[in-house]
């Protein structure tokens, strides 16, 4: 990480904390749904699934924030056809609308009807210049942005760059069914405890082998505001029973958890 941008980091942080923000507590929790590039995430597949999480968004009304980050080419299928789920993109470029082949700039995305993009996943890594790009701009286009990190330390470098939301993943769970929020819940303590000292507002997903409504139940004990899930979803014979269990558990232990 540059010098330049440790001190923007800062400048930022200090900013925030001399206008006394309140250290606020989400009250509502997300479910967000990456479709990766899965068979099931393109075409008609990709906009069912799209479809069973709207209808289960609709059926909590305000009181769970469901997101679809769909594939690019998904976008504007899925955007026309949902209203109560957020769409999101599962990538964007850094790079401002011009020469630049084959990349994704916001100001397209948005476009399209996207209201955020994930940066960072760990299946497509950006550095850190970048990820500060991305929020930087999309925070001027009135995006949302969700940075993956895949350690606790991570997590607190991108909270410094005051995105919208944080998910912690650590890689090696990805996509085994082992749930982070069981197998390795200091991980998600300790990415907690560190983003609190930095960005009290900021935020946290618990991401990586949710798998069951247990799982997600586990991620908000442990202080976060939600989950990043994939292949739970995109795998299931039923995704509007798999996205209907995760709601239901997430809206209950928050219930009980956050108020
Ligand atoms: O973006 C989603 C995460 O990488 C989690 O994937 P997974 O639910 O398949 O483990």
């Amino acid at each position: 990480m540059g010098t330049v941008l440790l001190s923007g980091l800062f400048a930022r942080y200090t900013v925030k904390r001399e206008k006394g923000d309140a250290m606020t507590s989400r009250r509502t929790p997300i479910l967000a749904i990456n479709f990766k590039a899965y068979p099931t995430a393109f075409g008609e597949k990709g906009l069912a699934i799209a479809l069973a999480a709207d209808h289960v968004a609709a059926e909590y009304g305000g009181s769970l924030e469901v997101i679809v980050a769909v594939p690019a080419t998904e976008i504007v299928r899925v955007s026309d056809a949902v209203e109560h789920v957020k769409v999101y993109s599962q990538h964007a470029d850094a790079v401002e609308p011009g020469p630049h082949t084959g990349f994704l700039p916001l100001e397209a995305l948005r476009e399209a009807g996207a209201r955020g993009t994930i940066i960072n996943h760990s299946e497509h890594r950006v550095g850190l210049n970048d990820i500060d790009f991305v929020i930087r701009r999309a925070t001027s286009l009135g995006m949302e942005v969700l940075v993956c990190a895949d350690t606790p330390t991570a997590a607190a470098a991108a909270a410094a760059l005051s995105p919208t939301m944080i998910a912690i993943e650590p890689p090696e769970l990805i996509g085994t069914g082992i749930p982070v929020s069981r197998a390795k819940p200091e991980i998600v303590r300790e990415t907690v405890r560190l983003i609190r000292m930095i960005n009290p507002e900021a935020v946290v997903l618990t991401g990586a082998g949710i798998t069951v409504g247990e799982d997600a139940v586990a991620a908000i004990r442990l202080g976060t505001q939600g989950v990043l899930v994939a292949s739970a979803v995109m795998k299931a014979s039923d995704p509007e029973a798999k996205i209907r269990e995760l709601a239901e558990a997430l809206a209950r232990a928050a219930e009980k958890e956050l108020g």
